[in-house]
């Protein structure tokens, strides 16, 4: 019989693609529009997946150098090309994953603090947080180029706790990747990570976590119920 690790945190921090929201097909379009322009060959949706999770510049890098050549100077354009269509795609095509909703109201119902924590620059993660309705549940927001680093760097997450007012102890990450889980443990958290998201390729079952969720409503069972008041 497995046991469901449980815990009892005064905040979650969320990664944003691939966790909280299915961001591919958006993603996908802008560097297919981004590769059109610069008159290289489009890339399948399978393939950027497996780019996504450590910020735009590195996505934008694999589709400019993977099986191709480029120079600094065209991955710079590149970049920019991207993130002019992305400026207009972003959450065109995205969508809430299964759970998700319920999950933010069931944690909020807890008196349990709640922030993002993404790769994704401030610009399209504000915005898109509004378009998909759930930018209200979140107390705080860390986004890919709030700080120098990203995560798997622990500092992000440090930031989100620091702005909730809770030690990095006390916080549970939830994420899709490598990237999360690292940043977790940097930090000294537990990290739960859904099978359904965006793992750079890497089978998200290897990697080291405190549990595995297919739904993100499974979130649920690793919270102890709170204490009943005295
Ligand atoms: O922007 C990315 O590459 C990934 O963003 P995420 O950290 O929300 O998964
Ligand atoms: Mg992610």
């Amino acid at each position: 019989m497995s046991v469901v690790a449980r815990f009892t945190p005064r905040a979650v921090l969320f990664d944003l693609d691939g966790t909280l929201l299915d961001t591919i097909a958006d993603l996908a379009e802008a560097a297919n529009l981004m590769l059109a322009e610069l008159g290289r060959p489009q890339r399948g949706q399978d393939e950027i997946h497996r780019f996504v999770g450590k910020g735009i510049p590195n996505l934008v890098r694999r589709c400019m150098t993977e099986n191709a050549a480029a120079t600094e100077a065209e991955v710079d354009t590149a970049v920019a090309a991207f993130r002019r269509h992305y400026t207009v795609v972003n959450g065109m095509r995205a969508a809430i994953y299964p759970g998700v909703e319920d999950t933010l109201q069931g944690l909020r119902a807890r008196g349990i603090r709640l922030a993002v924590v993404t790769n994704k620059a401030e610009a399209f993660t504000l915005p898109l947080l509004e378009r998909m309705g759930i930018a209200g549940h979140f107390d705080t927001v860390v986004s890919g180029d709030t700080l120098p680093v990203k995560k798997p760097d622990p500092a992000t997450l440090r930031l989100a706790c620091e702005r909730l007012g809770v030690v990095p102890a006390e916080a549970l990450m939830i994420g899709d990747s490598a990237n999360d889980a690292l940043a977790a443990q940097g930090a000294g958290m537990p990290v739960l990570l859904v099978t359904y998201g965006y793992s750079e390729g890497v089978p998200v079952d290897t990697i080291e976590c405190d549990g595995l969720l297919s739904n993100a409503l499974q979130a649920l069972d690793h919270i102890a119920p709170s204490a009943p008041p005295a």
